[in-house]
Formats: structure tokens, C-alpha cells, sequence
């Protein structure tokens, strides 16, 4: 396959659930193939989540699929993630075909008939990365055994079975039950669905392997598959993963680097884990520099000691002004700003830092009062920003990315990227700008000095290294503890023939 000699292999990585692992199994695999000099892209027919991605073309996609696509070296496109529903509430999605919004939908009228139509869509999206790519490693989403779901899936066996690709199970073995989840993964599904379960991947495994290996060989004897790997447990993985319907981050701290940090205070920043946080992934840029501490909160008490306060975005600006208000957030940032202590606010939570907002398009809930520390009005538009911007802030470059409805008017302050600076209050609606290193230090700088802190950035720290490291550990960990040969031949030529029945198959 390496000479490019054969087109359109590939091959799903399932889960027994979700965040089993498979949004890094795939971007390992990616890794792994295209050093092989296979040319490889990543696909997800359907990912719900939110934190995603604007592509050159201006289409908004997963971010784990932006994240495998890099993977791959390959440039993302729409086609990688032709459907992302990206959650309103607990029972209504925003729903994004092909990279354009076209609808809100309850959860019930989309697997009631919508989410059928969209199988055409999806494996037609499929069948073109299939002409272009060697291969295509496609990532399903939960499991592929939830029986209730199955008559109207596009994301698991629906598009092996469309697509005749092999299906390798992944599972945690951190949480236990790996085996009775492999082998019920595998029994509840048809048998014509079973022909494609190729094996099993044992994910995050910390200890001695050849404990493990009796359950394997005994996995083997009651389901005639083998395993294809058993990945260790590493530490700092969780780039761009999906978020699925998580809540609230309260309390996680976002993992740091290893390095010391450079100047004598550390710098702590806190991060307000509003209501449908979108790209909360704009913060992994600080939480990468030494001696930057980024934990998420929801308590007022908690902004006391940070130097930096971030409100992140959030695909309910209205909802998340309310909810700062509702626990006293809205009283502690306007009295940070009247101190002149950092607050930061980025796409929805710039939004609410301003004066007004006008929305008959996300909340309905008409004409609102922001938190008015800023001099901006936002106005709610059907159509979607999607954008790429670059600019300059602080002397320094800056690229960033844009996903919004609400379009806002800065009537003052000074000039920040397309938003504006009043004291120690930033606003901005780009995504993604704090990953400009020069921009990303000097910010911090201001920070530092506003909050009096003897931080000082490290002067060498690349984000985009660090993320190509973290790509090159996944590759990394495919290469070293999976059977890449047997990899392989399941992506060229597809699942074995002959695989045993489980019963009692599906109900
Ligand atoms: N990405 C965001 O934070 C979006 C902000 C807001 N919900 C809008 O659509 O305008």
C-alpha cells in the first residue's frame, strides 16, 4: 500500500463505550500509516460534540477530526465529519451537514427518520476520501451494540457494513469488565454485522501484560478474534477529544507540562466552566506553558486567587450569562474589572462581557443586559460566522479561527483582534489565538504584570510542536504495542473470513 498501489482501504475503530479511546487509537493509526508513506485520512461519519474546527473551505468539523486529519498530515476537510451535532440542551442538537448549519433538531425527531437520510450523505462522503485515500480510518461513536439505535446508525456498523470495512473493538481496561464488554459487544450485534468485528484493541492497560494475556487467549477461544494490541496507560493524551454531552469541567485542572517554570510565580488561571462550553480547547495553549496552572470553576470564590479569569464560549451565551449570574460570577468579574485584574473573554464569553444582547436566533430570548464591561452590542444572525482570520495583537501575529452566530459592534475600548480591550478586560470572538506562541507570551506578560506576578513565560515554548509530539506518541503507541502487520493486512484486504457467530446476535 505504501506505493500507493491500491486505493481504498480502511478500516472502524469501534468503542464498548465511549471514551474508550478511539479518537487517539484513530489518530495513532493515522500517525503510524502515514509514516508508513500510506496515504491516509481520518472519517466520522457523526460526532457530537462541542469543540470544533473551521477548515480552509470555511466548514465546521469535529476538532478530533481536525486533530487526526493533522495525524495523517493531511488537511482537513468536510468530508472527514459530514455530520456534527453540536448540543443545545439535553435533548436538542444543532445539527451541521457538511460543515454548514441547516437546523436544530430534537434527539427524538433526528434517530426517528433524519438521521436515515443522512446514511446516502455520509457514505457518499466516505466513497470520495475512499477514491483520493489509500486508506480511510473511520472512528465510531459510543458502541456499535446499542441495540436501540441500530435501524437508523450511520456512524458505526451502518457505515462498516455500507463501506465492508473491517471493525477493530477498543476498550478500557482502567475501568474494568474489558472482556465481558468485548465479548456482549461483539454478541449483540447481527450476523452479518459480526463478520466485520475483526478484534479487539485493549486500551490505557497499566501492569505486567502477560497477566493479561490468559483472558486474551481465553477471548480468542470464545470468540475466534484476536487482539490486536494492548496500548499502555499514558498520561497526557486527551488532545481535542470529544466532549459528548459532559456538563461541566467543575474542578478538573487542565493537564500541564512538565517543565519548571521560568520566572519565580507561577501564573494561575481559572477558567469559568459555563453551560454548553464550546472549544474549551482554546485554554490547552496556557495550560502548555510552564508555570500556567488552568483549572475550571464555578464559584465566585474561586476567581480570588486567580491572575487570569477566562470565559470561554459557549453555544448558549445567553444561558451562560444567566448561569454567571444565578452563582455570583457576574458580581466577582465586574469587581475584578473595576481592580483591573485580567479577564478574558473569547467567542460567547466575550459576548456577555458586552452591553447588549440582541437574540431571536439562539435563546429567543429577545434583547438582554451583558455584564457590560465592554463596549459592545451583539446581534444574534441566522447565518454562521465561519471564519479563518488572521491579524496582529500586542506586535505579534495572531491566526485564530471563528464559529458564531451573534455578530457584535465594538463601540470603544481599544482595538483587540475583532473585539476590543477596556483596562484588563479582553474580548475577542477568535478561537484558537493564544496558540500564536509571540502572542501567547506577550498576553501573558500583561497578565503577569497586572496581577503582579513575577511569571515569565518560557521563551521557547511551541505549540505546535507540543501537539505534533503528542501525534507522534500516539504513532508511537500503535507502532510499538499493536500488531501493525495484522493492522494492515485487515486495512488492504478486510475482515477474515469466516469469523464465528456469537449468539444470540442482535434481538
Ligand atoms: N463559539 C461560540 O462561543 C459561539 C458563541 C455564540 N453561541 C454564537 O453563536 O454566536
Amino acid at each position: 500500500m505504501s506505493g500507493g498501489a491500491k486505493r481504498g482501504g480502511g478500516l472502524l475503530v469501534a468503542g464498548t463505550t465511549s471514551d474508550a479511546g478511539k479518537s487517539v487509537v484513530t489518530a495513532g493509526i493515522c500517525r503510524w500509516l502515514a509514516r508508513q508513506g500510506v496515504k491516509v485520512a481520518p472519517f466520522k461519519a457523526q460526532n457530537m460534540s462541542l469543540n470544533s474546527f473551521v477548515t480552509r473551505e470555511g466548514a465546521e468539523i469535529g476538532r478530533a477530526q481536525a486533530m487526526q486529519a493533522q495525524a495523517a498530515r493531511v488537511e482537513p476537510t468536510a468530508l472527514m465529519n459530514p455530520v456534527l451535532l453540536k448540543p443545545g440542551s439535553d435533548r436538542s442538537s444543532q445539527v451541521v451537514l457538511l460543515g454548514k448549519p441547516v437546523g436544530e433538531m430534537s434527539a427524538r425527531g433526528y434517530h426517528g427518520g433524519r438521521q436515515e437520510q443522512l446514511l446516502g450523505i455520509v457514505t457518499d462522503c466516505l466513497e470520495q476520501l475512499r477514491g483520493t485515500y489509500d486508506a480511510v480510518i473511520c472512528e465510531g461513536a459510543g458502541s456499535p451494540a446499542e441495540i436501540n439505535l441500530r435501524r437508523t446508525d450511520i456512524v458505526n456498523m451502518g457505515i462498516a457494513r455500507a463501506a465492508r470495512f473491517p471493525v477493530v473493538v477498543v476498550g478500557d481496561i482502567d475501568r474494568g469488565g474489558v472482556f465481558a464488554s468485548f465479548f456482549g459487544t461483539t454478541a449483540l450485534l447481527s450476523p452479518e454485522d459480526q463478520s466485520l468485528i475483526a478484534g479487539y484493541l485493549v486500551n490505557k492497560f497499566r501492569g505486567d501484560v502477560t497477566l493479561l494475556e490468559p483472558g486474551m487467549e481465553m477471548l480468542r477461544g470464545l470468540t475466534g478474534r484476536a487482539t490486536y494490541g494492548v496500548l499502555p496507560f499514558q498520561h497526557g493524551l486527551g488532545i481535542d477529544e470529544e466532549d459528548g454531552l459532559r456538563v461541566s469541567l467543575r474542578g478538573a485542572v487542565r493537564e500541564s507540562v512538565v517543565a519548571p517554570p521560568v520566572g519565580e510565580d507561577v501564573l494561575r488561571v481559572a477558567v469559568c466552566a459555563v453551560p454548553l462550553m464550546s472549544n474549551f480547547t482554546d485554554v490547552d495553549a496556557l495550560a502548555a506553558e510552564p508555570g500556567v496552572v488552568v483549572r475550571f470553576v464555578d464559584r465566585a470564590e474561586e476567581l480570588a486567587d486567580a491572575d487570569l479569569v477566562v470565559v470561554p464560549g459557549t453555544r448558549g451565551t445567553v444561558k451562560a450569562l444567566a448561569w454567571l449570574r444565578e452563582r455570583g460570577l457576574a458580581d466577582a468579574l465586574a469587581r475584578r474589572a473595576a481592580e483591573g485584574r485580567p479577564v478574558l473573554g473569547i467567542c460567547g464569553g466575550f459576548q456577555l462581557l458586552g452591553e447588549h444582547i440582541e437574540d431571536e436566533v439562539e435563546s429567543k430570548a429577545g434583547s438582554v443586559p451583558g455584564l457590560g464591561l465592554l463596549p459592545v452590542r451583539v446581534r444574534f444572525e441566522r447565518e454562521k460566522t465561519l471564519a479563518r482570520p488572521v491579524g496582529s495583537a500586542l506586535g505579534e501575529e495572531v491566526s485564530g479561527y471563528e464559529i458564531h452566530h451573534g455578530v457584535a459592534e465594538v463601540l470603544g475600548g481599544t482595538p483587540f483582534l475583532d473585539g476590543c480591550r477596556v483596562g484588563a478586560v479582553w474580548g475577542t470572538h477568535w478561537h484558537g489565538s493564544l496558540e500564536s506562541d509571540g502572542f501567547r507570551r506577550a498576553f501573558l506578560r500583561e497578565v503577569a504584570s497586572a496581577a503582579s506576578r513575577r511569571f515569565v513565560p518560557a521563551p521557547d515554548t511551541s505549540f505546535s510542536s507540543l501537539r505534533e509530539e503528542q501525534l507522534d506518541l500516539l504513532g508511537d503507541l500503535i507502532e510499538e504495542h499493536a500488531d501493525t502487520d495484522a493492522l494492515l493486512r485487515l486495512i488492504e484486504t478486510g475482515a477474515p473470513s469466516g469469523l464465528p457467530f456469537l449468539p444470540p446476535g442482535a434481538p
